[in-house]
């Protein structure tokens, strides 16, 4: 019988799960050409994947993380030098090989191709040790994210294993996947998450188009046992269903630069919201605008709160009591 515990302590103290890191290196051009050489005008690469940038975002924020989750001895430096410099507590399993480096394209248009590759092989051994790290974090920590695709090795049921086992321990988890991960930890009910349009249509096995069709698929999860539905729609913005009712945000217009990392700002926004006990509408306007402003950039930015209550300020939110 799974305990349900609503009296959440106020905490700064999070961790974050981070399977499958990647290097992003994104590269900036006119239009792309397939089949033919396309010329990059300017690029960047920096340390990412979805833990990885939910866990610097929530450091910017204020929060204690610790990262585990595995990262490519070979070039784990790369990564361990952002932890250092931020004050992330590294607490991932260095596994043999490189992290993967994943490839965006951002053309004149702002639209964006990415290139997600597969990541490094874990084995059993190297899962079950991580999976104990998960365990000995839940002595002094409530909440959990767990973000992003599993590498090639790692079985999807893993984290129905997990978030049932974190669920069972009262703990709040947080999970933005995809695919079979998606499908397998939905199953296991997390408390809160995040979906964006096309990984909803996808769970859901077909076409969401209307406010209606998403609407009538939270609501589905949320009859389930998921308690925070959060379904993101890029420049459309948010749409937050639980037991209290529907929320709606709606960002303002940005100067696009790349939407890379919005959907993991936006989780870090809500997790830090959460753990700070905002309001809903204050939680769902604080994340909303903490996202719109990471696309003004490439990868996601460390924004001042000053600028984050700037942009809060021009988030619409609508409201409808009572999820039905
Ligand atoms: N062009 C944009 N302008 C303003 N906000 C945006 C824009 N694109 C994304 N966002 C914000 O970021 C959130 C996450 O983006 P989305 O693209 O839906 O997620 P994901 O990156 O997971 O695909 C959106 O719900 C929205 O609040
Ligand atoms: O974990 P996945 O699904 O392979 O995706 C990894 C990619 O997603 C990102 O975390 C960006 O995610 P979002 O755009 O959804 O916020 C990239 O940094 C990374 O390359």
């Amino acid at each position: 019988m799974i305990e349900i515990n609503s009296a959440f302590e106020k905490t700064n103290r999070v961790v974050v799960i981070s399977l499958n890191p990647a290097i992003d290196l994104t590269g900036m051009l006119d239009s792309i050409n397939l089949g033919h050489v396309n010329a990059i005008n300017n690029s960047e690469q920096h340390p990412a994947g979805k833990g990885i940038n939910v866990a610097s975002v929530l450091v910017s924020l204020g929060a204690a993380v610790t990262l585990t989750g595995f990262l490519g001895q070979d070039n784990a430096n790369d990564f361990t030098n952002l932890f250092n410099s931020i004050g992330i507590v590294d607490d991932c399993i260095k596994v043999p090989g490189s992290t993967r480096t994943n490839c965006k394209l951002v053309d004149s248009h702002n639209q964006v191709t990415e290139f997600n590759f597969q990541g490094f092989i874990v084995t059993e051994t190297l899962i079950e040790k991580l999976e104990k790290r998960v365990l000995a974090l839940t002595n002094n920590h409530d909440y959990f994210v767990i973000s992003g695709s599993v590498p090639p090795g790692f079985k999807e049921m893993y984290l129905f294993d997990w978030i049932t086992k974190l669920r069972k321990m009262n703990k709040r988890v947080l999970f933005d996947s995809s695919k079979d991960a998606l499908k397998q930890g939905m199953q296991a009910l997390p408390w809160l998450v995040k979906p964006n349009e096309h990984e909803l249509s996808s769970y859901s096995g077909k076409l969401l188009i209307h406010e209606q069709d998403y609407l009538i698929a939270a609501k589905n999860l949320l009859a389930q046992g998921i308690e925070q539905v959060v379904i993101s729609k890029g420049e459309k913005g948010v749409l937050w269903v639980n037991q209290e009712g529907i929320l709606i945000s709606i960002p303002p217009p940005m100067n696009i630069v790349s939407t890379v990392g919005a959907g993991d700002t936006l989780v870090a926004g809500l997790c830090w919201s959460f753990m700070q006990q905002f309001s809903r509408t204050e939680t769902l306007s604080f994340s909303t605008a903490l996202a719109a402003l990471s696309v003004t950039q490439v990868g996601v930015c460390l924004p001042s709160l000053e600028e984050i209550y700037v942009t809060q300020k021009s988030v619409a939110i609508k409201k409808f009591d009572r999820a039905g």
